[in-house]
């Protein structure tokens, strides 16, 4: 701990195990060997001691995170009420009875943090810079009291009221995140899809390039995400299986499409800037595509040895059920990807969304907004820049669909729901592609006709490996979904 507020005095203690047990943090496979607070910015806030807290989570393999986690000490009184109601922010319990808490739950610290961008202030603090930034010509004036959200994420999102929505990072990247890249790339664009980046907050230290620590955007009025939506849609499906010679997919085909047009479009405007390198098209050569084959390689190899390993003794029946199937034919997998090298493939690659699923889309009245340009959260910063196919995406969009339907059948089982839910299945991923290759056709940066299928199939074993292993360190409890995945995937595949 270097030159902190003797207040802070003590958080250490403890600091390991709390930052382990967060929703955000990403290491949880791996065993921490200590965490350690480098530095807490202070920040003016009126009638709070808050900081900026910079953590350094250590690891046991000697590789080092470092994380953002706002503070903010509360006297007994103050402690007992969020002891109560949010016992997840107490960091630390002091002899006093009050505590050190993470303070994104106090009101104070956000109006403070989000004056702070509309003035473009600059705090300086040992050797860290912490600047904040308003890219928005001014911020409109928040009365609601400003709140985190309450649903399960990456980082942590703090709404004010129904102007800004403002993303407090919290693994920390050296660099421009890729959500603020992408979000101000595409406002510029003026693509209407997207939210609005209204401002931001980077911090410099040690010579580094700054990384980005918050990002705002403009509050997107929406009826929840596209996920919630599609399984509501397909619980009723289940329920009540549409009338033999009715469409599958009923209302849900115009929704697919309208959804399908979107990504479209965004992809338009993602390949329209050949003049900036960042974001220039480029062909996507041979010695690429065997790296790409190589990489999910690599992670087909470590998803069966940790599926049939010591985590596979600890899986769900209906997981180990997959896995008993699927683990002896990981050599059919690998053949398949072999063909991806052998073939010649004429596609293009561009900045994407890098991690489009459904829960990536907002509903907003009858339309769709995409949300979270951060890709894959597992992934180093400087590949989740990375230009791709934007095949990608909609492979990532053809895995959420059935993620749903799986997620759909396990929820009401009957064989009428599981027929209703196939056919909407087969027949939403028709409508989809349909959709978005009308809306991308004679767009440069589109990949050759006889080449999609390929392309598509390869894109979809990397989502449905990255799941799987996704899954096994977040929610082992839904790793039988991306199984299923792999299982169609095989099947689909196979050799005519
Ligand atoms: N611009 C926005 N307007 C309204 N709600 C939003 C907006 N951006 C994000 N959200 C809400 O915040 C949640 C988390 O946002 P997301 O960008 O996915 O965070 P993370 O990267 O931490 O997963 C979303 O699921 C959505 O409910
Ligand atoms: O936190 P992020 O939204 O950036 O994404 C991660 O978490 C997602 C789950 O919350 C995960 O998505 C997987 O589950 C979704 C349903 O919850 C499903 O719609 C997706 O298709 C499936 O990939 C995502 O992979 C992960 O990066």
């Amino acid at each position: 701990m270097s030159d902190v507020d003797p207040d802070l005095s003590g958080v250490e203690a403890g600091l390991a195990s709390y930052v382990a047990a967060r929703r955000w943090f990403r290491g949880k496979a791996r065993s921490i060997a200590a965490a350690t607070l480098r530095d807490a910015i202070p920040l003016p806030v009126d009638g709070r001691r808050a900081w900026i807290g910079l953590v350094d989570v250590a690891y046991a393999d000697g590789a080092t995170d470092p994380y953002t986690l706002p503070l903010m000490t509360v006297d007994a009184e103050q402690a007992a009420a969020i002891r109560r109601e949010r016992p997840h922010l107490v960091v630390r319990e002091r002899a006093d009875g009050g505590a050190v808490v993470d303070a994104v739950g106090d009101a104070r610290v956000l109006r403070a943090l989000l004056a702070l961008i509309g003035r473009d202030a600059v705090i300086e603090h040992g050797g860290s810079v912490l600047r904040f930034r308003r890219t928005a010509r001014a911020l409109e004036a928040v009365d609601a009291e400003p709140r985190p959200i309450d649903v399960e994420q990456s980082n942590t999102s703090v709404v004010y009221g129904q102007s800004y929505i403002l993303k407090v990072i919290r693994k920390i990247d050296e660099g421009v995140s890729a959500d603020l890249e992408m979000g101000e790339f595409l406002t510029h664009a003026g693509y209407a899809h997207a939210p609005a980046v209204a401002g931001a907050i980077d911090l410099a230290y040690g010579g580094a390039e700054p990384a980005t620590l918050g990002i705002l955007h403009g509050f997107v009025r929406n009826r929840g995400d596209a996920w919630a939506f599609f399984l509501g849609r397909l619980a009723q499906i289940a329920e009540r299986p549409p009338a033999p010679g009715a469409d599958p997919l009923g209302d849900d085909r115009a929704r697919v499409r309208l959804l399908a047009t979107r990504v479209a479009e965004m992809h338009v405007a993602l390949a329209s800037r050949s003049d900036l390198a960042a974001f220039a098209p480029e062909p996507i050569t041979r010695g690429e595509r065997e790296r790409m084959v190589e990489a999910v390689r690599g992670s087909l190899r470590t998803a069966f040895a940790e599926l049939t390993g010591r985590r596979g003794s600890a899986l769900p029946a209906d997981a180990a059920s997959l896995v008993a199937v699927l683990a002896p034919r990981a050599r059919d997998f690998e053949a398949r990807l072999d063909r991806f090298i052998t073939r010649e493939v004429a596609a293009w690659k561009t900045r994407v969304h890098g991690d489009l699923h459904l829960g990536q889309v907002l509903v907003s009245d009858d339309d769709f907004v995409i949300i979270d340009f951060e890709g894959e959260p597992a992934r180093p910063l400087s590949e989740r820049k990375a230009k791709r196919s934007p095949l990608a995406d909609v492979a990532g969009l053809l895995r959420s669909l059935h993620y749903a339907t799986v997620a759909a059948a396990r929820a009401r089982g009957t064989p009428e729901a599981r027929g209703a839910l196939q056919a909407w299945h087969v027949e939403s991923s028709r409508e989809l592609q349909r959709a978005y290759f009308a809306g991308t056709r004679g767009q440069s940066f589109q990949t050759a006709p006889g080449d999609v299928q390929a392309m598509l199939d390869f894109y979809a074993l990397e989502k449905c490996v990255y799941e799987v292993l996704y899954e096994l360190n977040n929610r082992p409890d839904w790793v039988a979904i991306p199984l299923a995945g792999l299982a169609e995937w095989i099947e689909r595949t196979d050799d005519p």
